[in-house]
């Protein structure tokens, strides 16, 4: 491929060299060149690739894509400067990969929490309205039935665009795709084409890269601010920020709200362990999801699948019978009539939800025994807040580790117990094995009491000092339950 043929709609500052020469490939990372291949130097948050450049043109790099034009000047090579890499790394990606995006129906959803479970129903309920579609999740991304393992909630722009490709090569029409608000601030969805937007809530998380709660929302908005006229921007309109994220899109306006008028208006009229029954525009309707928290969830699905031109009565018979994602509010079968659950809960806001819906739903006797930590290298502000949560929705609290990545587990969980008031110390274990903390847990509950292990979901591994340990939540407590006599 030419090099000029993937620079369409890139701002130069300035040219050095030529650009009617042909390129093997686009790169980030220095680690990753190989021969003629276009190295993008990215200012990151650790290193600054613009360090590297003379590194990769030894390498074979022949065309450099960065913010300032290098002191030194290798006549062999081309520089291209332009005003920030990582837009030009998002345009390129799309220009070099056929710009996938324009050829589907691609709605980005964002939002503090919700994400994994709006894209993964819509995924399934796209698929079982018979249209071949892709997924980009968190849990795992999808092309059909193809599973591709994800790494991030939102790939960087080559790996993005790469699947996007494959989603257009294999005929899908459809992809459904969780935007972080890491991926919004390092322009990793640049040079994507949106057909929608859909915002779920937005709550503490993520000011370790943020700085401020301000700028989180700025974040959040700028996805909406970008999408294009013709697109839809739907919100949920009962969430505080709601509808600021929409003030200056361009996209047709929708809404979604349990407590409010809205252009998809859903009610709760029944919220039990075994599902919800709710009333979706005018029609009851039981689904197998449960908690208020998913009544929004299905609402956004329901409002996107409305906004995509679906039957709205096909659309409902066959969300009733749909599951949500992974380890999310899963129940663990065992034999010992404990209530076991595992759940995804890794912010303030998300605990105190799972935590609600199962006091909403719980009989009253029984003991409500809370497993949680929080993860390394990430929001200290959180922890505190999401211990306080915990002990005051449960009635004894388990603080355990949680992805301490380069962190010491004990300085986490003495963060944590911060938030633990002196009258809910007395409720209050840790146990920095997270192993024997789901242990301990099981061993305290009696038949009818309610397990929840809370921040892991899906993921298979505890991430320590950058080595991932297998570990399964599901798995541990599933053997943990069934050993206990
Ligand atoms: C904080 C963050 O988002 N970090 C991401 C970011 O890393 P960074 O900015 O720190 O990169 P850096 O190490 O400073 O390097 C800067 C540049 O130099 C390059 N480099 C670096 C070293 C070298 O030897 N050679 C070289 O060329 C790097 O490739 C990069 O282009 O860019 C990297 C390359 O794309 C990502 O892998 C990395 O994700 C890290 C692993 C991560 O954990 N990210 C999380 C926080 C994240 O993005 N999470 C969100 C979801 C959160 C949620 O929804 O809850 C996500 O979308 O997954
Ligand atoms: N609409 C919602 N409002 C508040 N909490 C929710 C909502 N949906 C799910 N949750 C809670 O948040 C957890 C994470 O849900 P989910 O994985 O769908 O969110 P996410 O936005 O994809 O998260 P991430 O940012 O990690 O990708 C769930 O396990 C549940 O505890
Ligand atoms: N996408 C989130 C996942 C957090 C999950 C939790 N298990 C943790 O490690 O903190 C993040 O990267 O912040
Ligand atoms: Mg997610």
């Amino acid at each position: 491929m030419q090099l000029q043929d993937v620079l369409y709609g890139v701002a130069i500052n300035n040219l050095v060299g030529k650009t009617n020469r042909v390129i093997s490939a686009l790169t980030f990372d220095s680690r990753e060149v190989q021969r003629g291949a276009v190295f993008f130097a990215v200012k990151g948050t650790l290193s600054d690739g613009h360090t590297f450049i003379n590194q990769t043109i030894a390498a074979g790099a022949t065309v450099i894509i960065c913010e300032q034009t290098p002191a030194e000047i290798n006549p062999e090579v081309t520089y291209i400067v332009v005003e920030n890499t990582s837009v030009a790394l998002g345009i390129m990606a799309s220009n070099y990969y056929g710009n996938p995006s324009s050829s589907l129906k691609l709605v980005g959803i964002t939002g503090t929490n919700g994400k994994t479970t709006i894209a993964t129903i819509l995924f399934k309920l796209f698929r079982s309205l018979g249209f071949h579609t892709g997924l980009i999740s968190t849990v795992q991304n999808q092309v059909n039935d193809k599973i591709i393992p994800a790494t991030h909630t939102t790939p960087n722009p080559l790996a993005l665009n790469q699947l996007l490709k494959q989603m257009v090569e294999l005929g899908c029409t459809y992809c459904f795709m969780e935007v972080s608000s890491h991926a919004m601030v390092q322009h990793r969805i640049e040079g994507l084409t949106f057909a929608g937007g859909v915002f779920s809530n937005i709550t503490h998380d993520h000011l370790d890269f943020h700085q401020t709660f301000d700028n989180y929302i700025k974040a959040k908005k700028s996805f909406f601010d970008s999408l294009p006229k013709g697109s839809f921007a739907l919100t949920n309109s009962d969430d505080k920020n709601g509808m600021v994220m929409l003030q200056n899109t361009r996209a047709s306006k929708k809404t979604y709200a349990l407590k409010q008028l809205a252009d998809y208006k859903v009610s709760i009229i029944e919220n039990r362990f075994s599902g919800l029954n709710l009333e979706i525009d005018h029609t009851d309707v039981f689904f197998k999801l449960v908690g208020s928290f998913n009544a929004y969830n299905l609402a956004a699905v329901y409002g996107t699948a409305m906004l995509l031109g679906q039957d709205k009565l096909q659309v409902l018979t066959l969300l009733s019978n749909l599951t949500g994602a992974e380890g999310r509010f899963e129940e663990v079968p065992n034999s010992k009539q404990i209530i076991g659950l595992v759940d995804y809960a890794h912010t303030p806001d998300a605990v105190q939800n799972v935590l609600s819906t199962i006091h909403d739903i719980r009989k009253g006797t029984e003991q409500v025994i809370t497993v949680i930590g929080c993860g390394g290298d990430r929001d200290k502000t959180k922890r505190p807040v999401m211990a306080q949560v915990a002990c005051d929705w449960s009635d004894k609290v388990i603080l355990t580790s949680d992805n301490p990545r380069t962190e010491d587990p004990h300085q986490i969980l003495a963060e944590m117990e911060v938030g633990v008031s002196p009258t809910n110390r007395r409720k209050t274990l840790t146990i920095a094995d997270r192993k024997e903390a789901i242990k301990t847990a099981c061993h305290l509950a009696r038949p009818g009491d309610i397990i929840l292990i809370a921040g892991k979901g899906h993921e298979k591994y505890q991430d320590i000092n950058g080595v991932k340990y297998h570990f399964d939540d599901k798995e541990v407590l599933m053997e943990q339950l069934n050993l206990i006599s």
